[in-house]
């Protein structure tokens, strides 16, 4: 069209320059009739004129044609202008790119993108391809090729491309060729569009997924109502739950019960107070197994407010429980023996001391060494030896108690506590059983092994005031026993060393004691105060040891009652007792009371009924001249059990009383509830009467007690003449004690007896 134009105006100009020069030709003057002066005149201007007309003419003409140019390039303009108006909103900008001419166009909204002045120029080559990120560049030129030999039917491709600032963004270019009427691209239009943000977007949820699916924390996505809508891999891990079993479920399936309802009534409120909470709870696994887990929970909110998703993040702490309990453990314990270790040991041996001091009882402590133990490491090597330690360990382990304590102190080196001790001699007993545990062989790397141990024995509070001493103790002892050729025990001192190896000779002969009758009854008068008359008789045993002599009770029924034979000598006494009243009572003699100690032993077997029965029977005794001493303490420790036999045995005939009164803490009202006769006053309270004004308010007091209660009152233990008087003054029924006599063989208190005799 412009072409077209410019040929017209340049045919115009020829005509008019034509008309012109014909205009001002002779010929045409001449033809015109002009006269020669103006033909003259006309030819003097004819240059002027026609250089001036060709001169207007051409003006006009590019006046013309540059006004159409202009108006052609501001239509273009406002073309283009409306044209990036229009894309503006699709926020795509267009580039073209012409292969004819080798340039491209890019629109303003294009060049903002990749960074470029609105009004820059721009060549393909700078726009694009020299900007392309050098991962991107090779599959960016692919598909741009692949499009261009026809292979696609659009270009579509997703790349980076280095932004005018120096960054890299994501851009998606897509575009079709105009291809001539031979198919081949002329140019190439497209629009480009910035997804950075999408691009970035993706990522951050391709990571967000990877974390879901990777992380070692259990995740659980749940909906407004709490109904799981996802969980992650390690959610099925650690609770055992498969994703299908759970989608859909509340997540209190996994509850344990070890909470109680207003712990997650408590998470609950915080949750909706401010939209987390986080703690330690116990959940229970699709196996039942209940373990510790971390949890936060966080609620999710749409940009209106509203609660929509809760996520649920959890580590399992039971790991880590388990790790920090073996870091507690082992540092309370031998890693090898996994015994308590030095320093727990002292820890408890502290408490044991405390607990025993305050309690009034002994402790004991048995150092333990190997003989020869190095030995062993020397010949079979040290893995031989800490097995030979593991093995020890273990055997010891089965000796010991609940409230006794083994640890390993290094080495060959164990120690024993053992709380609550009642007898020294227990003690010895126990480290007789450790030797027993080493006479079985060893059976280690495929060797069969012999090894003693040396034990040292230390007592509290016999040896010592604290458990450092203790221990120390105890240490010295076992060199004793190591110096006197080992595989033996020692105590820390002699004395108790003798005592233990007494009690133990004690022990192994008691039995024959019995087959052999050994034991023999002694009897204690008892004298009514107020006339001086003998009134009946203690029985109290004794035991005529043939190399040992005559051992006392308080030595040898503790060994007996280790032996489980108190029943028996409980039992012997019982019938030689009733037999010697019935003899008494048949050659004359008037008594009223044989009383006869009744153990602890005896109570707990519930056994006395019979044993009594049969014991008044085979000597043919009424019951009412058989008193059963029962202490005060025994009475306390066996309640119910115990007020329910002596009902019984109450019922029968037989009277009762209670033994060492005042020693025992009895209340009044069960004293009140106690079917029984007498009340004896413990010797502690007699025997530094009468000087004594705190001994003599108690036994007064006892004394108006049981005239209260309507029983009889024993004093037992007076020596003297001024004890026998007071308590007579204080209204004390009976008396016994060496001043009357000390317990004697039944011949032996004829004598006494002669002035009970009733004359037939
Ligand atoms: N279950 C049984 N226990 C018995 C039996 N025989 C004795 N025992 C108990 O053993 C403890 C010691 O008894 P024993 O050495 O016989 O001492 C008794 C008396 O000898 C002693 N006593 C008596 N008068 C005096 C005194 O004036 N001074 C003094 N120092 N001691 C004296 O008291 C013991 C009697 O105590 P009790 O029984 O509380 O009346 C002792 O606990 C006996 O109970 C038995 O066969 N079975």
């Amino acid at each position: 069209m412009t072409s077209t134009r410019s040929a017209w105006h340049i045919t115009l100009i020829y005509l008019g320059v034509s008309v012109l020069w014909i205009l001002f030709s002779d010929q045409a003057l001449v033809i015109l009739g002009l006269d020669e002066q103006t033909q003259q005149r006309l030819q003097t201007y004819k240059g002027l004129v026609f250089v001036s007309f060709t001169a207007t003419l051409i003006f006009f003409v590019v006046r013309g044609h540059l006004r159409r140019l202009q108006q052609q390039g501001r239509a273009l303009l406002r073309s283009e202008e409306r044209f990036d108006l229009a894309l503006s909103g699709s926020n795509d900008g267009v580039w073209d790119w012409d292969f004819e001419i080798g340039q491209g166009f890019f629109s303003s909204r294009c060049k903002a993108i990749i960074g470029y002045p609105v009004d820059a120029q721009l060549d393909v080559r700078q726009a694009w391809l020299k900007r392309l990120h050098p991962s991107d560049r090779k599959a960016a030129l692919t598909a741009l090729r692949e499009h261009l030999l026809g292979d696609t039917p659009r270009y579509n491709h997703t790349h980076r491309i280095r932004h005018g600032e120096g960054h890299f963004i994501w851009i998606q270019a897509s575009g079709r060729a105009i291809r001539d009427e031979r198919g081949l691209p002329q140019r190439i239009v497209g629009i480009v569009r910035d997804v950075s943000e999408l691009k970035n977007n993706e990522e951050r949820l391709r990571q967000a997924a990877v974390v879901f699916d990777n992380t070692k924390e259990g995740v659980v996505v749940t909906d407004a109502h709490n109904r799981i809508l996802n969980v992650n891999h390690a959610f099925c891990r650690i609770t055992g739950y498969s994703r299908d079993q759970v989608l859909g479920q509340n997540p209190g399936l996994l509850k344990s019960g070890w909470h109680n309802d207003s712990f997650y009534q408590e998470m609950w409120t915080q949750l909706q107070a401010t939209g987390s909470w986080q703690g330690e709870i116990w959940n229970r696994r699709k196996n039942s197994e209940i373990y510790p887990q971390w949890q936060t929970i966080n609620a999710v909110y749409d940009s209106d407010g509203r609660l929509t998703h809760y996520v649920a993040v959890f580590a399992d702490l039971s790991q880590l429980k388990r790790s920090q309990q073996e870091i507690d453990f082992l540092a309370h314990h031998d890693p090898l023996t996994r015994l308590p270790n030095r320093l727990l040991i002292m820890e408890r041996l502290n408490n044991a001391v405390l607990r025993a001091r305050r309690h009034n009882h002994r402790l004991g402590l048995i150092s333990i060494d190997l003989d020869r133990f190095k030995n062993v490491n020397d010949s079979l090597g040290h893995s031989a030896g800490d097995e030979l330690l593991r093995i020890a360990a273990e055997r010891m382990t089965a000796l010991c108690r609940e409230e006794d304590t083994l640890a390993r102190l290094g080495g060959d080196e164990f120690v024993m506590l053992v709380d609550q001790l009642e007898q020294v001699e227990e003690l010895a007993v126990i480290a007789q059983r450790i030797q027993q545990a080493y006479t079985r062989p060893f059976d280690i790397a495929g060797q069969r092994i012999h090894i003693s141990v040396s034990l040292g024995l230390s007592v509290f509070p016999d040896d010592c005031q604290d458990a450092g001493d203790l221990l120390k103790n105890a240490d010295t002892a076992v060199s004793q026993a190591k110096n006197s050729g080992r595989n033996s025990y020692a105590f820390y001192t002699q004395a108790l060393t003798e005592r233990a190896r007494r009690q133990l000779a004690l022990e192994s002969n008691l039995h024959q004691a019995l087959a052999q009758q050994q034991l023999r009854v002694y009897y204690q008068p008892l004298i009514e105060l107020h006339s001086g008359r003998l009134s009946g008789f203690e029985a109290l045993v004794r035991w005529q040891h043939p190399e040992l002599g005559m051992v006392a009770p308080d030595e040898f029924l503790p060994v007996a009652q280790r032996a489980g034979l108190m029943g028996l000598i409980d039992e012997y006494v019982l019938s030689q007792a009733c037999r010697q009243m019935r003899t008494w009572l048949d050659a004359g003699y008037q008594l009223g009371t044989m009383a006869v100690n009744m153990s602890g032993y005896w109570l707990e077997r519930g056994q006395v009924l019979g044993s009594v029965e049969q014991a008044l029977h085979e000597a043919g005794l009424a019951a009412d001249y058989l008193e059963l001493e029962v202490t005060e303490s025994e009475i306390m420790q066996h309640g119910e059990q115990c007020i329910e036999l002596l009902d019984a045995l109450r019922q029968r005939g037989v009277r009762l009383s209670i033994d060492d009164f005042g020693t025992g803490y009895s209340s009044l009202l069960r004293l009140k509830r106690l079917p029984v006769n007498k009340l004896k006053i413990d010797r502690g309270f007699i025997v530094d009467l009468p000087g004594d004004s705190n001994d003599s308010a108690i036994a007064r007091a006892i004394i108006a007690l049981a005239q209260s209660l309507q029983l009889q009152v024993t004093a037992e233990g007076i020596e003297t003449e001024a004890q026998q008087t007071l308590l007579r003054e204080l209204g004390c029924d009976i008396g016994q004690g060496y001043f009357f006599s000390r317990p004697l063989p039944a011949q032996q208190l004829q004598g006494l007896l002669q002035g009970t005799r009733i004359e037939a």
